[in-house]
């Protein structure tokens, strides 16, 4: 399992395979794309730019992609790419997947897609969709993707959802300073990059929009620095349902005993107490918590506990508790269930970003896939949260390179 996670069986390529070509030499790439290609017969990648060429080499010798193009135009221009994965800072996604599109490739776009609404509402919106055969264009979030994503959400209904709370930390030391994640030119920001995972669980899980941004706090990369560039956000939001979510999310925590061992990005969801009635006097109240542990990164480890404690209360006074226990199961799910009506493609070693490729190749090709897939509208939905939340917080919507602004 360990080895084909970095080197998966690799079948023959079929002769109309899809070239795939990468703008930057981007250190993503080899986990979302790179790897999980060789494990799929219908994806070859063909080709990669950088600003740098000599870059370029170095990047295509170490990972044997047989084309270097001098810039990352000249990728989009090469008649043999049909698609083009954009793993560049969030500040440029725009640009390059919107000339991309132009020039008639599919997009494998990194998230977040892009720096604010109005470029959301550009981009996904654009009037390339309505002509015949349009490209595809995914929103890379590719946790939703994976299985253990999918059984989670058929464990409660979104209307049952009392609270959410999401925590993705990183501790201090893993990014650097000068990162493209703290650089405000290229619409960086704690919330733009991990923070936009706990984000899209929320919406995901509600499968709603927040009714309101209720609060939130932030902190700076360090005193001093750009101030509008958030080295950790917390936020408070409500859902049309009643319920209420949080979501934390910091790139350099303190090296506490705490963050170190929440590192493995975790959720929680309360499902609203059910009243089951009154017997003999007492009212019986169950609560159910489902937990989550490593959503992000499920093929290495993720367990779902779900626990659900039955009380007695009083039926005249429910803060008197007469008894009260609780139970807890523990579920795992590494690959697509057995029992499903139509098998689906997958191994227990297929990461988030494989089984986003073969979602991806699915639409790409005419098929049908699982079903699983992020639409234009959620992903402005998505960046529409985003800036709700920068605006709640005072803190300004990231900017456009391209001039596009809210
Ligand atoms: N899906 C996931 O799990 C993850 C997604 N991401 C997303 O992927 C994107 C890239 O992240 P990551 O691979 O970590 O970043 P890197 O810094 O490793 O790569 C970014 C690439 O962008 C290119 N680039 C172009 N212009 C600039 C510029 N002005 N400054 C810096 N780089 C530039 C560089 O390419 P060149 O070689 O041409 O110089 C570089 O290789 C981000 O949007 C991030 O949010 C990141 C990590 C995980
Ligand atoms: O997308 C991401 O996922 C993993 C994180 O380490 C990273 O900062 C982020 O860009």
């Amino acid at each position: 399992m360990w080895r084909r996670l970095i080197t998966p069986d690799s079948p023959p390529k079929e002769s109309d395979a899809l070239r795939f070509g990468i703008l930057g030499a981007a250190s993503i790439a080899p986990f979302a794309l790179i790897i999980p290609a060789h494990s799929h017969p219908e994806v070859i990648v063909a080709a990669v730019a950088a600003r740098d060429p000599s870059r370029a080499e170095a990047y295509a010798k170490k990972h044997r992609i047989p084309t270097v193009h001098k810039s990352y135009d000249d990728l989009i221009e090469d008649p043999s790419i049909d698609c083009v994965y954009i793993p560049l800072p969030n500040g440029l996604h725009y640009e390059w997947a919107l000339k991309a599109l132009t020039a008639g490739k599919h997009v494998l776009l990194e998230k977040p897609s892009v720096s604010n609404t109005a470029e959301a509402h550009s981009l996904f919106r654009h009037p390339l969709f309505k002509e015949p055969n349009p490209p595809v264009l995914l929103d890379a979030i590719h946790y939703r993707f994976h299985p253990a994503w999918q059984y989670f959400l058929t464990l409660f209904s979104p209307t049952e959802v009392s609270h959410v709370q999401v925590t993705n930390k990183m501790v201090a030391g893993i990014i650097p300073e000068k990162d493209i994640r703290f650089q405000w030119s290229l619409a960086g920001g704690a919330l733009m990059d991990y923070g936009s995972y706990a984000v899209s669980v929320i919406r995901g899980i509600y499968r709603d929009e927040p009714s309101n941004v209720v609060s939130g706090s932030h902190e700076p990369l360090r005193d001093g620095q750009d101030e509008r560039i958030e080295r950790a956000l917390s936020a408070k939001y409500e859902f049309p349902n009643g319920g209420t979510a949080d979501i934390v999310t910091d790139l350099r925590a303190p090296w506490t005993w705490e963050n170190i061992t929440s590192l493995a990005p975790s959720l929680v969801v309360k499902l609203k107490e059910k009243d089951e009635g009154v017997t003999d006097g007492l009212r019986k109240i169950v609560a159910t918590e489902i937990k989550m542990v490593n959503y992000m990164i499920p093929t290495i480890y993720h367990r779902i506990h779900i626990t659900t404690t039955t009380s007695f209360v009083d039926a005249q006074d429910a803060t008197k508790v007469v008894r009260s226990s609780s139970t807890k199961e523990s579920k795992t799910m590494y690959n697509w269930a057995p029992t499903s009506e139509e098998k689906q493609p997958g191994e227990v070693y297929w990461t988030t970003y494989r089984h986003q490729l073969e979602q991806f190749v699915n639409r790409v090709r005419g098929r049908k896939g699982n079903g699983v897939w992020i639409s234009g509208e959620d992903s402005i939905k998505q960046i529409e949260t985003i800036d709700r939340t920068y605006e709640k917080l005072g803190l300004p919507i990231r900017p456009s390179n391209t001039g596009i602004q809210s």
